[in-house]
């Protein structure tokens, strides 16, 4: 075994979208920065997550649109073809190899040590190789941690034993199970569930609430269960699995795009519900939210807890560390996993470090350079099902935590020329928060077909506090989904 020993600004531990971005922002400040990445360098985003899943889910929405256009819809009246569709999918996911992004590293001068790394210290990081070799790295500045997060799988009799999918296999799997369970109602279940079915699964959602997406406006929920029956998803609300079991007999599972309608990989599931009912399935995945990738990380060596995320101040600093040299950027940190929302965070970090290390004074008034407000007020995500959910600021339900005076201001996306236009028997809704005081937008959500463009309009309108009496002055081009805009000021001015 060798060891060596080198040197570094900063260190950033994972090599994922968020990672790479602070690394990035570090060399911007002038910074020596040295990435640790023991898989793939991109992260979940580019192989497991963001990128297969949404070249999995295109042709679906796209379909989906098309088939509302008179004309248009006996042309995709038929099945995806499959295995363009996973071929495709394989290409967005620079078929699980990252020389690309290595070259983009090399082209920004940022370094990268291959293998598992380790805090043994303050500032210190053990990287244990491939190779079997260990290099200590020593940072003059900076430790970043962005490790990102696991599925998180719930304890299920017999779960050890049915080789269930997780995001990933979800993400990158080459046959299409005949039957699926999707245990779970959050963004991947919902997303996931769309893409399967779409290809040819018999898809099973069992899901602990009464609703999908809890964390969003309950319309959303309600539209996206309404396009998934529809699609031919079965939705069982307040069911839980309370175990499971393989069965062994290896030629009894059956795959949608096998020639002869067998994997021959494994037996089928058998799962028992928390209703004591019982369903069959072919594979089940386990879309039951995330964990933090902190469990073999040298936490301990730091005082931190190995396992926990990682709470942090808005300058991105772990505020349970001394002397302000670790930092934990993106979805480690639990505030807002989707990576745009960890690539601002990274920009953030990036200029902060750079600030310290440069002895420059940091702006961390609302909206500075150096700190994260819109982590707290206005987080865009885009769930893409069809119908589209997009979702900026607070929803109601936080609004009224929030204590501030709200204004909700509900439209019906149908009544938009640009609706009409977009497709026949268009079915959507837009919802509006103002706080009256203030005058401003402080949260949207649309859900309906094509609604994912429309988030940036609406970001752009609560991060920058656009008053309500300058957006009567931007008009949206008719005829557009965009026309929303107007409708809900006008019912909000009435
Ligand atoms: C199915 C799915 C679909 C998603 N779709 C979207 C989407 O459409 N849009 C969106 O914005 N977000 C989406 N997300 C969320 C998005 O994937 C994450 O927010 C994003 O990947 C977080 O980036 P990150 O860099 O913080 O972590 P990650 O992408 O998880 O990267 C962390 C990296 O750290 C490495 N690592 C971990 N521990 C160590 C260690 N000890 N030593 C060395 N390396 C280590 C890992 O190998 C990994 O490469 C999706 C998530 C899932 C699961
Ligand atoms: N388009 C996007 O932006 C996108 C897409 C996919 C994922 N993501 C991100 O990835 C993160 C993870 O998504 P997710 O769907 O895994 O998590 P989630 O937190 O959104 O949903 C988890 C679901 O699992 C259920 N659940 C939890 N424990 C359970 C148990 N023991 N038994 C049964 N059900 C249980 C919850 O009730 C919930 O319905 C999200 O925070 C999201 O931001 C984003």
């Amino acid at each position: 075994m060798n060891e060596s020993a080198r040197i570094y600004d900063v260190i950033v531990i994972g090599g994922g979208p968020v990672g790479e971005n602070v690394a990035e922002r570090a060399r911007a400040a002038g910074l020596s920065a040295v990435i640790v990445e023991r898989e793939l360098l991109g992260g979940e985003c580019s192989f497991w997550a963001c990128d297969p899943s949404k070249a999995l889910l295109r042709p679906v929405v796209a379909r989906a649109d098309a088939s509302r256009i008179p004309g248009l819809d006996p042309a995709v009246a038929g099945p995806l073809d499959v295995d363009a569709v996973l071929a495709h999918r394989d290409k967005m996911s620079s078929y699980w190899k990252d020389e690309d992004q290595v070259d983009w590293l090399d082209s920004v001068s940022v370094d990268l040590v291959r293998g598992h790394g380790r805090l043994t210290g303050p500032k210190q990081v053990a990287v244990q190789t491939p190779e079997g070799d260990t290099v200590a790295l020593t940072a003059r500045h900076a430790v970043a941690v962005s490790t990102g997060t696991r599925a998180a799988l719930p304890p299920i009799p017999g779960l050890d034993t049915v080789r269930p999918w997780t995001s990933r296999e979800a993400t990158s799997a080459d046959k299409v199970p005949g039957r699926l369970a999707v245990v779970g109602g959050g963004v991947v279940a919902v997303e996931m569930a769309t893409a399967w079915q779409a290809l040819g699964s018999q898809v099973t959602m069992l899901v602990l609430e009464n609703s999908l997406l809890e964390r969003m406006e309950p319309f959303a929920g309600e539209l996206v269960a309404d396009g998934l029956r529809e699609a031919g998803v079965d939705i069982r609300f307040n069911t839980t699995v309370s175990s499971l079991t393989r069965d062994n007999n290896a030629h009894s599972a059956h795959s949608a795009n096998s020639a002869n309608g067998e994997s021959g990989a494994s037996g089928e599931i058998r799962i028992t519900l928390s209703d004591g009912g019982q369903l069959t399935a072919d594979e089940i995945l386990l879309a039951t939210g995330r964990a933090p990738q902190t469990r073999d990380l040298g936490l301990e060596t730091v005082g931190l807890t190995p396992g926990d995320w990682l709470t942090v101040d808005d300058t991105f600093q772990v505020t349970a560390i001394d002397g302000g040299w670790l930092y934990a950027v993106g979805d480690v940190n639990r505030r807002a996993l989707m990576t745009h929302q960890g690539k601002y965070q990274a920009r953030i970090a990036g200029a902060a470090i750079g600030a310290r290390a440069n002895r420059q004074p940091l702006d961390t008034t609302p909206w500075g350079t150096h700190v994260a407000t819109a982590d707290h007020t206005a987080v865009p995500q885009v769930v893409f099902t069809t119908p589209e959910v997009a979702a900026v600021g607070l929803t109601s339900r936080e609004a009224e935590h929030s204590g501030r005076p709200i204004k909700t201001v509900d439209y019906n996306l149908a009544h938009v020329a640009g609706a009409h236009q977009y497709g026949e028997d268009y079915r959507g809704h837009a919802r509006m928060l103002v706080d009256t005081d203030r005058n401003t937008v402080v949260g949207i959500t649309f859900a309906g077909p094509g609604v994912g463009e429309l988030v940036h309009s609406a970001t752009i309108a609560v991060a920058g506090e656009v008053p309500l009496d300058r957006l009567w002055h931007a008009v949206p081009a008719f005829p557009t989904l965009g026309e929303i805009w107007l409708r809900l000021l006008e019912t909000y001015r009435g």
